[in-house]
């Protein structure tokens, strides 16, 4: 990293300028020739510099100054709470061309680390999704963000649904990154895609990095926060400079007709299925439309019928929110403030998406996935097994649920819930039989959409998967939960019981009246179904390497 270097330049405007480079910042400065402090004409942190290089002059530079040198800058720059693309030129004269070609290496260097630049990119746009603006938005944002950068674009737009999938099982292995501008809706196509290919293990090394133009963008969310989610100059740094982000995938074998799907957000029964399915025709409201099917929802306040079998690793909620605590604090800990990556936490997770040392592709063999961190690692390109139906044994936990009607009457429990039960030193995370289930949700990151963060203890790539079972409960109890769902605090409701298991089975008690159940948003027939894990086997890309922080895991000595 250069901690102080300047470079003399001519501006656009003929005047005299100095590209400074100090503390993590590029500050470009006009200087007067009267003694007055320099003007700054842009000031950006080098995690947000795109790119510089030497260009050829233009015509009418050329005869002006036929010696001189022209210097391009693209970075993105803050402006009225917002990321731009800025692209400045000015010129070198001959005496400082060495110097400038150094310079160029410096701040690129500098501003990258260990990220490999000019990522090669395929991305796929989802023209339908979410208010279907993915087209333009394309064009007017993110190509002219990717190309400042020098990324290789390959660019192509879906025709109709599953064409994603179609896309990334037959795709040659030759990119960095698999960038979607879509919802989460095609994030799923790619993986799935990519993981039943012969060589599975290989091409999900390959990180996917979003473009938020889908409804509920939930791995937007979890990647760059409620506030920016639908940050799209955001979201296209993240895919020129994003780290990879190991996620866990979970195997979901339906039974009986063996089809097998991987899910990496989650799997819903009940409630949570006629909210995002019931309201597809809501389209065009965006992700309201998921607090209109809750209500909704919440109306007929009927308890699904079925049988969960849970294979439990953890289901005290005070420890499991202890524990996601401190894995925040640890990873508080070891951030970096500037220009991008820590070395540290690199070389524990090798975490380089730039394709080994020879910078020639994105698939890094000595990159880990599944057995990250042995000494002896062999990579595994290979595919991923064939899923088997699960054997669950006597330590598994069953809950079962088979009155489509739950009394709801007010007792103490529910009064305690509405009246603050999130300030209650304990909590009763027992299922107790007798109970309805108003739905069953499993997921893998924290946030579902944006007022529901729905597993804000999950921790990416524990190879478990977080659970709830909420249980009917008066429909008072659930109207308030709505408030304390956008910041997990729902998570301490008496009648939301959490697990973390490390797979599952789910069976219908009532196939005619709750035909379906959902994978990652996808709709599928339900019978029964059986999920297990598969650790780290996949790849996202994120600015720092991690989902984004909450203030539910940021809380300190903190029990609730
Ligand atoms: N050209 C197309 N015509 C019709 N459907 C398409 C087309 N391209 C993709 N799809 C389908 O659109 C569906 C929705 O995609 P996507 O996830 O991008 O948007 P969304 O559902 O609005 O957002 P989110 O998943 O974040 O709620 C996916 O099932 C995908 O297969």
């Amino acid at each position: 990293m250069i901690s102080h270097q300047d470079l003399p330049v001519i501006l656009h405007n003929e005047k005299r300028g100095l590209l400074t480079v100090e503390d993590g910042r590029l500050d470009v400065l006009q200087l007067s020739r009267d003694g007055r402090p320099p003007k700054r004409l842009l000031s950006t942190p080098l995690k947000n510099f795109l790119r510089a290089y030497l260009a050829p002059l233009k015509s009418d530079q050329q005869s002006k100054h036929p010696n001189n040198r022209r210097l391009d800058l693209h970075s993105l720059a803050q402006k009225d709470h917002s990321l731009r693309l800025v692209k400045l030129h000015v010129l070198v004269e001959p005496i400082n061309i060495a110097e400038a070609e150094q310079w160029v290496d410096n701040i690129m260097s500098a501003s990258y680390q260990s990220i490999k630049p000019f990522r090669k990119v395929l991305l796929l746009v989802n023209p339908v999704g979410g208010k279907g603006k993915a087209k333009s938005i394309v064009h007017e944002t993110v190509l002219p963000i990717l190309e400042a950068a020098g990324c290789v674009v390959d660019m192509r737009v879906t025709t109709h649904r599953l064409h994603a999938e179609e896309i990334t099982r037959d795709i040659d292995l030759e990119y960095d990154v698999i960038a979607t501008a879509s919802g989460d809706g095609l994030v799923y196509e790619v993986l799935n895609g990519l993981a039943v290919r012969p060589d599975a293990r290989k091409a999900l090394r390959i990180p996917v990095a979003p473009i938020p133009t889908g409804s509920a963008n939930a791995v937007c969310i979890n990647l760059f926060g409620v506030e920016d989610t639908f940050n799209i100059p955001l979201s296209c740094l993240n895919i020129i400079k994003g780290r990879l982000l190991p996620i866990d995938l979970c195997s979901v074998l339906l039974l009986p007709s063996n089809v097998r799907r991987f899910s990496f957000l989650s799997t819903a029964i009940g409630l949570m299925v006629d909210l995002d399915i019931g309201t597809e025709n809501l389209r065009w409201m965006g992700d309201v439309r998921f607090t209109v099917g809750f209500l909704k929802g919440l109306a007929a306040n009927k308890s699904s019928k079925c049988r969960l079998k849970l294979k439990v690793v953890e289901s005290d909620k005070v420890e499991m929110a202890r524990k996601a605590r401190e894995q925040a604090r640890a990873r508080k800990g070891t951030k970096v403030v500037g220009g991008g990556v820590n070395p540290l936490i690199d070389g524990v997770k090798k975490l380089d998406v730039n394709g080994g040392t020879d910078g020639s592709g994105a698939v890094d063999d000595g990159a880990a996935a599944e057995d990250d961190g042995k000494d002896d690692y062999i990579p595994d390109h290979g595919p991923i097994h064939d899923a088997k139906p699960l054997e669950p044994d006597s330590t598994w936990l069953t809950i079962e649920s088979t009155k489509s009607k739950t009394s709801t009457k007010m007792n103490n429990a529910s009064t305690q819930s509405l009246n603050g039960a999130l300030s209650s030193p304990q909590n009763k995370n027992d299922w107790m039989d007798g109970q309805g289930i108003l739905y069953f949700y499993a997921g893998m990151m924290p946030w579902v959409a944006r007022d529901l963060m729905q597993w804000p203890v999950a921790i990416s790539g524990d190879g478990l998967i977080d659970v709830v079972v909420q249980r009917v409960a008066p429909r008072m109890v659930m109207v308030n939960a709505i408030n304390a769902a956008a910041e997990g605090d729902i998570y301490w409701l008496d009648e939301q019981h959490y697990y973390k298991v490390s797979a599952f089975i789910a069976e219908n008690l009532d196939k005619a009246n709750q035909p379906i159940f959902t994978i990652d948003g996808e709709a599928f027939p339900w019978d029964s179904f059986h999920v297990d894990v598969h650790p780290r086997i996949a790849n996202l890309l994120s600015l720092d390497g991690e989902f984004f922080a909450s203030k539910f895991v940021q809380k300190h000595e903190q029990k609730r």
